[in-house]
């Protein structure tokens, strides 16, 4: 049966002050007091306080421009060519870390950061160089600079096809030898060529227009594309096979992925036609390069034009680099001073942006949650995380918490409603007061999963104006016993129920009986026989030690009978007001909890 609440509901601005002497009785108090770890102030990432500089470790040249807007908010340790070791040594300092594609950032950085790193910021694209399983495990963000480099790097894939098919950079080589080789280095012509790109993303769709420029017939193969994209600038998708069968050149633009690693390899080639051209700008990973050779010597591959390298810098002996039909450039796709420039404001701006606690647009293992979102959902990220943080505390020691269940009432369609960002701080609530792991959007599914807390959603669609995006949230916490036993429902699980008030969010219900009270401070419920003077007797005890009462209510089965009291406090009780507390005949049990 449902409890409601009585009108007691009330708000205290000060401490009740009767005085009540003091007791010595401690059983009920053990069992209610709870210790827990101290909180850590990282509603989503990590805030630092105003006084508290956080401190960026640059490792690799960065445009100075986004150096100024670092140095603004953090301590800036610029140090190039760290070898592995000094990095791992140097990251346990640093809260955050940027990189360019010359960096490994691997397990063992993490491992070595001792928790501190909150944030890698990738100054560029792929970030294939970043152990992004790791970065979530270990609950740091990765952000990249998705946009700055995109003309530089189709600029330099145009030119790498331009050379190549012209001979440029070796006939350049033969000249300064003293030669004057004009037989020897008749290019071929682009116009009327069917160029393929293969990864018709940022980076492809520029080499796409700029080739059409040129007069090339361009096709591009890319599985996750939009056709309608594609055909808006005259560019036909095709299948890899077809793509490898009618090219004529083959311009690599996707990232390297498992999927992508070594996907020209020897089959593939001898699909090609003979006598392509190959321009790789993407990641030297995606071309198994013992392939490459082979198909160059058989006159497969014509000519190849390469930024690119499975290891960088290759080995000075490579057969590869060292072909005479291949030409070469040190991975130049991005380093043009106008892409460098925009490359390194971005990515200062996601980094500081990350490490104040926002969210980032540009977040590569984390959901990206536009910031109006972020301002409406607010006060409900907070009621969520405190919600995780009550119910876990009822749990009767001893009993593992696995199966959570979290219910969203709310008016708006469930398309219109995101609630990965709630459903994680639900997670880090409940996670947070029973162990040091420290959780956030990163890695609170990930953190879920190795605990082993099953965490459902389920959604309950309510008539009437959308407005506000929810109605209340209900925590569940099936199959564990609770210390604070009235919080168990009638269907035999923990349950608390909050809603926000006027931009506050509120504990509405526990167990079965409706309460209200505000989820600042912290909170004492007592179930006690409702009975009169009650609500004086427990708010005496605490005023007698100035302890803040902010918010009352009782809710209870029906006159004279069960009730539960929650009652808000600003300042943590002693264990002696406790268990006092506890000692009041009419109280059959209480909790005490720290949100
Ligand atoms: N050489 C350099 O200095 C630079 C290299 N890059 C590299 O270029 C690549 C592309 O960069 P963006 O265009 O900015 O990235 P993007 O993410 O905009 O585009 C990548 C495209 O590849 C597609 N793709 C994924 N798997 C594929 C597959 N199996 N087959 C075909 N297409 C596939 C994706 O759907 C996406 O459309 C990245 O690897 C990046 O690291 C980017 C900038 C500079
Ligand atoms: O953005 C990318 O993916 C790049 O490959 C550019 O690499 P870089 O920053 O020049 O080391």
């Amino acid at each position: 049966m449902a409890a409601s609440p009585t009108s007691l509901s009330l708000r205290k601005p000060s401490p009740l002050s009767l005085s009540w002497k003091n007791t010595t009785h401690f059983s009920a108090l053990s069992r209610a007091a709870v210790s827990l770890p101290r909180r850590r102030q990282n509603p989503i990432f990590i805030v630092f306080a105003m006084d508290a500089k956080p401190t960026v470790l640059v490792a690799e040249k960065l445009g100075e421009a986004g150096l100024d807007l670092l140095k603004g908010f953090a301590n800036v340790d610029c140090s190039y060519n760290l070898s592995p070791e000094e990095l791992c040594t140097k990251i346990s300092l640093c809260d955050a870390l940027i990189v360019r594609s010359g960096t490994k950032v691997s397990r063992e950085v993490f491992e070595s950061s001792g928790g501190r790193l909150k944030v890698v910021g990738r100054a560029g694209v792929g970030i294939d160089n970043v152990d992004l399983a790791a970065a979530t495990e270990h609950g740091c963000l990765v952000v990249n600079a998705p946009t700055a480099n995109t003309v530089a790097a189709a600029e330099h894939g145009i030119a790498l096809l331009t050379a190549m098919a012209r001979n440029v950079a070796q006939a350049d080589a033969s000249i300064k030898a003293g030669k004057w080789q004009r037989n020897k280095y008749v290019g071929v012509s682009l116009v009327g060529k069917t160029l393929a790109v293969m990864g018709f993303g940022k980076v492809g769709t520029e080499v796409a227009r700029r080739a059409k420029g040129l007069g090339m017939h361009v096709i591009a193969h890319d599985p996750y594309a939009p056709a309608d994209r594609a055909r808006a600038i005259g560019v036909e998708l095709v299948s890899f096979d077809e793509a490898l069968a009618t090219a004529d050149f083959i311009s690599l633009h996707m990232p390297l992925t498992p999927t992508t690693s070594k996907i020209l390899n020897d089959e593939n080639f001898a699909k090609m036609k003979k006598g392509v051209r190959i321009v790789n700008v993407a990641r030297g990973g995606v071309i198994d390069e013992e392939a490459l050779v082979k198909a160059l010597d058989s006159g497969i591959v014509a000519q190849a034009a390469l930024d690119v390298f499975t290891v960088e810098p290759p080995p000075k002996d490579s057969r590869l680099v060292q072909h005479e039909n291949v030409t070469v450039t040190p991975h130049l796709g991005a380093s043009t001073m106008e892409a460098q420039e925009g490359v390194a404001i971005e990515i200062a701006e996601a980094v500081v942006g990350a490490l104040k606690g926002e969210l980032a647009a540009t977040a590569v293992n984390a959901p990206m949650v536009p910031a109006e979102v972020l301002t409406e959902l607010k006060p409900y990220v907070v009621l969520a995380e405190k919600l995780g943080r009550l119910a876990v505390q009822l749990v009767a020691g001893g009993s593992g918490v696995k199966s959570v269940k979290v219910t969203y009432a709310s008016a708006r369609a469930p398309d219109d409603l995101d609630t990965r960002l709630l459903r994680a701080m639900i997670t880090k609530g409940l996670i947070e007061p029973i162990s040091s792991v420290f959780v956030n959007l990163v890695n609170a599914d990930f953190t879920a999963k190795q605990r082993g807390i099953r965490i459902s959603e389920e959604r309950i669609l309510l008539d009437g104006s959308p407005e506000s995006p929810l109605e209340f949230i209900q925590v569940q916490i099936a199959n564990v016993e609770s210390k604070f036993a009235s919080a168990i429902s009638d269907s035999g699980e923990i349950k608390v129920e909050g809603r926000v008030k006027d931009g506050v969010p509120h504990l509405t219900k526990v167990g079965s009986f409706e309460v209200d009270v505000s989820l600042e401070g912290s909170i004492i419920l007592c179930r006690q026989v409702d009975q009169p003077g009650m609500i004086g007797t427990v708010g005496s005890i605490l005023g007698e030690e100035n302890v803040n009462v902010s918010f009352m209510s009782v809710g209870r089965i029906a006159p004279r009978k069960q009730a539960v009291m929650a009652i808000g406090v600003d300042e943590q009780p002693s264990k002696e007001s406790l268990k006092r507390i506890g000692e009041v005949p009419a109280v059959e049990e209480f909790v005490y909890l720290k949100l």
